[in-house]
């Protein structure tokens, strides 16, 4: 099977502090993933060194078979739980500047995207709200035709109603050529989206399956599933 993102004993110290450790992990090509843990268990640790932001302190990961690097970098759209664009910026400016940034920026996509989300070119980034500052950067990311694209908690701010909408747009923006790589809070809003899931407790994987298999296994929903893997 070909994966688009495999790592072995990856493991990352902050100091004294051991944020993953030997996480082995294979996720194969054209998957949606939810990688999902309670705060501090390691996700946007694994993401960054995904996305090549960060290295790991020791253990291998590779990106669709590859090093993560200026190659992986070009493949991968990542959307940081901490985004910064400009604030004398307006949307127009933000698109024209990763559509410079990155090859495979699809402006056509980036229009559909920014009218699906209610936004406009002549907006000012200052004067947007949290959600849709949230909404413009996910039209970034998703606007690029990546191989994978890895989302930190894309939908935190946006409203129900909205989401629902994102999310659809989301896997119509999945095909066999793309994976995603998606961290939530809100696992029962967003678990329909899942193909298979990814359980992170203390730096380690406590469970990884295919979301349907899980619940037809556990008799549970992915959210009660994770109320039992972290409850107290
Ligand atoms: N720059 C850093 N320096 C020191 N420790 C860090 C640093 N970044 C993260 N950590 C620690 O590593 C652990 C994992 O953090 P990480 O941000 O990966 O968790 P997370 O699962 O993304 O959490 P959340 O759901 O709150 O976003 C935590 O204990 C955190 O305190």
């Amino acid at each position: 099977m070909e994966y688009i993102l495999s790592c072995k004993n990856l493991t990352k110290n902050y100091f004294t502090k051991t944020a993953l450790k030997d996480v082995d992990l294979n996720i194969p090509k054209g998957k949606i993933v939810g990688l999902l843990g309670p705060n501090g268990s390691g996700k946007t640790t694994f993401m960054k060194i995904a996305a090549g932001i960060l290295r790991q302190s020791s253990g291998e990961i590779t990106i669709n078979g590859e090093i993560p690097g200026v190659n992986s970098k070009a493949i991968v759209s990542y959307l940081p739980d901490k985004t910064h664009l400009y604030k004398w910026m307006k949307i127009n400016d933000a698109i024209e500047l990763f559509k410079d940034f990155y090859e495979d920026f699809d402006e056509n996509r980036a229009d559909e995207l920014l009218k699906f989300m209610k936004l406009e070119r002549n907006m000012s980034v200052k004067e947007l709200s949290k959600g849709m500052y949230e909404k413009l950067s996910l039209t970034l990311v998703l606007s690029r035709k990546a191989k994978l694209y890895i989302l930190d908690e894309p939908l935190g701010w946006v409203d129900p109603v909205a989401r629902e909408q994102i999310l659809d747009a989301i896997i119509s923006n999945c095909n066999e050529e793309s994976s995603m790589i998606i961290t939530t809070h809100l696992v029962r809003d967003i678990e329909r989206v899942f193909e298979d899931v990814a359980f992170l407790k203390d730096g380690q994987i406590a469970l990884y399956g295919n979301a349907e298999e899980l619940r037809m296994e556990k008799e549970k929903s992915i959210d009660e599933l994770y109320r039992d893997i972290f409850g107290e």
